[in-house]
């Protein structure tokens, strides 16, 4: 209920503010962790993520994320989305694991949905997505990847990128493993996913996880010139291609939502799995000295 109300107040302060700074030209709304620009006549927002240190995906996160894809998606002059962050090093730690660990039942099942609603909206979006991803992207940070029709990387061997819930004790949902599994194959999926491997940039492209690799300075203008490329093709017929493409796996979701919130929340709230969530939250503590 409160979320709901706090959606609401969200749009409206977003439409108000966006109104307001149209005046200059160059369009922006922002949320307190999600930052939208929209500039002019090239019909381009770039959405930046923006909840430090690591861009994990709190439910307010998730939230104001779906809301400003709900308004870029409803703003007809809108025809692709650059996804990006504004943390340094960071695309995205992916799921916050202070939401999975230590929460009741209820709150489980809330935030999954959230994740189910923000991947389903970035799955199915009309608009071209293009990532830039300028830097970690582990396992739910991964996903946001995945989902764009392109995905840009910073060459820089300290930033990896894949699904590794493995190495935490939890296991990728099927939805999750679909989509890789559509990206780059059974095979190396299956593996991945069993290893939770984090590819550096060089594995990452040559096993398809990412696009193109250029130097972290350059993430930006080769995602604008790869959209550049996207927006010359007809709406029409390029997203009635990524229909045909991704309605099999979106729908594979869809049609057991509610199971996969109960399995997620039975799952998360074992006691062998907290006890996993405490000993890797421990480690990154550590890690710290
Ligand atoms: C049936 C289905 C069941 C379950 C499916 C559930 C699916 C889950 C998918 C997920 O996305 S799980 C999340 C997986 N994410 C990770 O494994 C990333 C963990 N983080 C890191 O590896 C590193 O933090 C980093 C490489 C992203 C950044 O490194 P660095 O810059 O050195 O920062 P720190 O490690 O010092 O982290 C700063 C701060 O942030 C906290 N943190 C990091 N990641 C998360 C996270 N995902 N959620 C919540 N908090 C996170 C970290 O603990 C530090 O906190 P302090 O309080 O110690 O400052």
């Amino acid at each position: 209920m409160a979320l709901a109300a706090a959606r609401r107040l969200l749009l409206h302060a977003g439409s108000r503010l966006g109104r307001r700074e149209a005046v200059d030209g160059a369009r922006r709304f922002a949320n307190k962790r999600v930052l939208v620009e929209t500039e002019g006549p090239a019909g381009v927002a770039v959405m930046k993520l923006r909840n430090p240190p690591v861009n994990s995906l709190s439910l307010e996160c998730l939230t104001e994320f779906t809301i400003s894809l709900e308004k870029l998606e409803n703003d007809k002059s809108i025809r692709g989305v650059i996804l990006t962050s504004e943390c340094p090093g960071i695309f995205s730690a992916g799921l916050d694991l202070l939401e999975m660990y230590g929460r009741n039942p209820a709150h489980y099942a809330e935030y999954w949905k959230n994740v189910q609603e923000l991947w389903l909206r970035l799955y199915t979006s009309n608009m071209i997505l293009v990532s830039a991803i300028n830097g970690a992207s582990p396992a739910g940070g991964c996903l946001l990847a995945l989902c764009c029709d392109y995905r840009v990387m910073a060459d820089n061997p300290k930033y990896t990128i894949g699904l590794n819930e493995s190495l935490l004790g939890i296991v990728a949902p099927f939805w999750f493993k679909d989509m890789y599994v559509n990206t780059i194959g059974h095979r190396e999926a299956e593996r991945a996913l069993q290893l939770g491997t984090l590819f550096p940039p060089a594995e990452a492209l040559k096993v398809g996880v990412v696009d193109e690799l250029v130097p972290e300075d350059k993430v930006h203008s080769k995602a604008r010139s790869v959209m550049a490329k996207w927006l010359a093709i007809p709406d029409h017929s390029r997203q009635l291609t990524k229909n045909m493409m991704r309605k099999a796996t979106a729908d594979n979701l869809i049609k057991q939502r509610e199971a996969d919130i109960q399995n997620f929340t039975s799952f998360i709230s074992k006691d062998s799995i907290q006890k996993s969530l405490h000993m890797y939250l421990e480690k990154l503590k550590q890690k710290k000295g």
